[in-house]
């Protein structure tokens, strides 16, 4: 699989930041690094002495040697000191994008100013990088400064973020990450702000005291690259790179006399590096106003168990029957695009039958009948999350299951603080039309070991041969629906699963 990701950028010989934290990151976060080296800068922890830019010849006889060869995936682009080099690079990019069998995605790190306060690119390159790269970035990572230079906006308030990235993307980039490093409100956070013109995004962490920096801006977007390059979506991508830097931040130290660097250490598994997920109606998503109705609450009634067990997801009220009569305690009735007055009959026996068999009998999207009928619990997807009352059901005292599909939605669903969360889909399922591809058992391990204060359960395309690896990931619970509706003996399917999942 092609996992490559090129840093055009500078080298640092204090390997703190450019070229050097690009690669270490790209490396630690498993991906496959290739690098084009636009500059050299002599330069320490307390000064740049000297930036010298290779040829133009060189410039490009290093993009020929990788075009020809190693075709990149992800293209992450760092200090480029003079304007002829933009213009090349400009120029390739806007070639591969057109030529290369698969266009690479471009993240653009405008490193305008290092850390230690020198100026460091060609007088007037800010006009060449205008006109000439934004048009071809995808993802551009600026800190306030920065866009403060390629958008004349001043970022004062939360809510002047919008306005900034709106001019951003007028110009040419498609989206925009604003780095909250240095943002003059909210000072106890570091919030990240992600807008593409329909989305916006933000992730908080807490402010980090007392570590060294050098390097961070670097080290971020390459960590956004690595990880698209392993074929995260962008949101995941964003939330991994916050917790890498997070996790290097921490363990970050002093080489010299000056500032020190940010750490490389592996893929982020511990859930205090991870940022939150800013909800419109917070503190946070007040100042930054963004849209949406979606709170923390206070949470929804556990399940008292983070251990659900098999879950059979079923579309008729006789299949239900059938499965508690096997023993199952954990179940959901899922019947899709109907009227709500097509399904209630089965919504009020599902719920009954769940009360007799002293079960958890989840509703599927239809939450204003569950309330209606007292269900035990609802399950909602992305989607629905949206536009459901999420306040209703938990007043009337139901339990929440939220499906989830990466890192974001997991992060997202947690600070709402539901009974269970849904990790899918695991493998190819032949049930449900998916949009994305399987996320397999290697990111349901991340994703348990994210989660292991929150039952969960791991969905799509499990049977009971892949049950025991995937109980091995420490998920709670196992739901299917073919393993039991396509079993020549549900009944003895329904044995071997609980036999697995203990
Ligand atoms: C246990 C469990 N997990 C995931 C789903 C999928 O729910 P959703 O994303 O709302 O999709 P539909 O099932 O409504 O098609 C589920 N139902 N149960
Ligand atoms: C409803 C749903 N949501 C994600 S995958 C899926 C279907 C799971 O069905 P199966 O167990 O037959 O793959
Ligand atoms: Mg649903």
């Amino acid at each position: 699989m092609n996992n490559i990701v090129w840093t055009i950028a500078s080298s640092d010989s204090s390997a703190g930041a450019g070229i050097q934290a690009d690669l270490h990151t790209i490396k630690a976060l498993g991906a496959d690094g290739c690098s084009v080296i636009s500059a050299v800068t002599a330069q320490n922890s307390v000064a740049v002495d000297l930036v010298e830019s290779v040829s133009d010849k060189m410039l490009i006889a290093q993009l020929d040697a990788l075009a020809s060869d190693m075709p990149a995936k992800i293209i992450k682009i760092g200090l480029i000191a003079s304007i002829e080099h933009v213009k090349i690079i400009a120029e390739k990019l806007a070639d591969y994008k057109a030529n290369w069998d698969v266009a690479p995605f471009v993240i653009y790190d405008p490193v305008a100013v290092a850390s230690t306060g020198d100026e460091m690119s060609e007088d007037g390159i800010n006009e060449i990088i205008k006109t000439q790269l934004l048009p071809v970035v995808d993802l551009l990572t600026p800190n306030a400064k920065e866009v403060f230079t390629l958008s004349g906006h001043m970022l004062i308030s939360g809510e002047s973020l919008k306005g900034a990235t709106e001019k951003l993307i007028e110009m040419g980039c498609k989206s925009v990450l604003i780095k909250g490093g240095h943002l003059p409100f909210l000072e106890d956070q570091c919030i990240d702000y992600y807008y593409d013109g329909e989305r916006e995004i933000a992730l908080t962490s807490p402010r980090l005291e007392n570590v060294h920096s050098h390097g961070t801006g670097c080290t971020l977007a390459s960590a956004i690259a690595a990880t698209m390059a392993q074929n995260y979506f962008i949101e995941d991508a964003l939330v991994i790179a916050k917790a890498y830097l997070n996790q290097g931040l921490k363990a970050s130290k002093q080489l010299g006399k000056g500032e020190g660097s940010i750490a490389h250490l592996g893929w982020p598994n511990n859930n205090r590096d991870f940022p939150e997920v800013v909800l419109p109606e917070s503190k946070v998503g007040y100042e930054l106003d963004l849209q949406g109705t979606l709170e923390a609450g206070p949470g929804f009634v556990s399940c008292d168990t983070l251990k659900l067990g098999l879950y059979p997801v079923l579309d008729t009220v006789e299949w239900l029957e059938k499965v508690l009569k096997s023993g199952v305690k954990t179940l959901q009735l899922r019947i899709k695009d109907k009227q709500p007055e097509q399904v209630e009959q089965q919504i009020i026996d599902a719920i009954a039958l769940g009360k007799k068999y002293d079960a958890r009998m989840f509703i599927n999207d239809y939450w204003q009948l569950a309330i209606k009928h007292q269900a035990y619990g609802v399950h909602l997807g992305q989607e629905d999350m949206d536009v459901a009352d999420l306040g209703l059901i938990a007043d009337a005292g139901l339990r929440l299951g939220l499906s989830t599909h990466g890192y974001y939605e997991i992060l997202r669903a947690k600070q709402l603080k539901p009974s269970y969360i849904a990790l899918g889909h695991i493998f190819e399922t032949q049930t449900k039309d998916m949009p994305s591809d399987p996320q397999g058992l290697e990111r349901l391990g991340k994703y348990a070991a994210l989660l292991s204060d929150t039952p969960t359960v791991a969905i799509g395309g499990i049977n009971l041969q892949r049950a025991p690896e995937v109980y091995k990931t420490g998920v709670g619970s196992i739901a299917v629906v073919t393993a039991i509706t396509l079993a020549d003996d549900y009944q003895s399917v329904i044995d071997e699963f609980n036999q697995i999942i203990k």
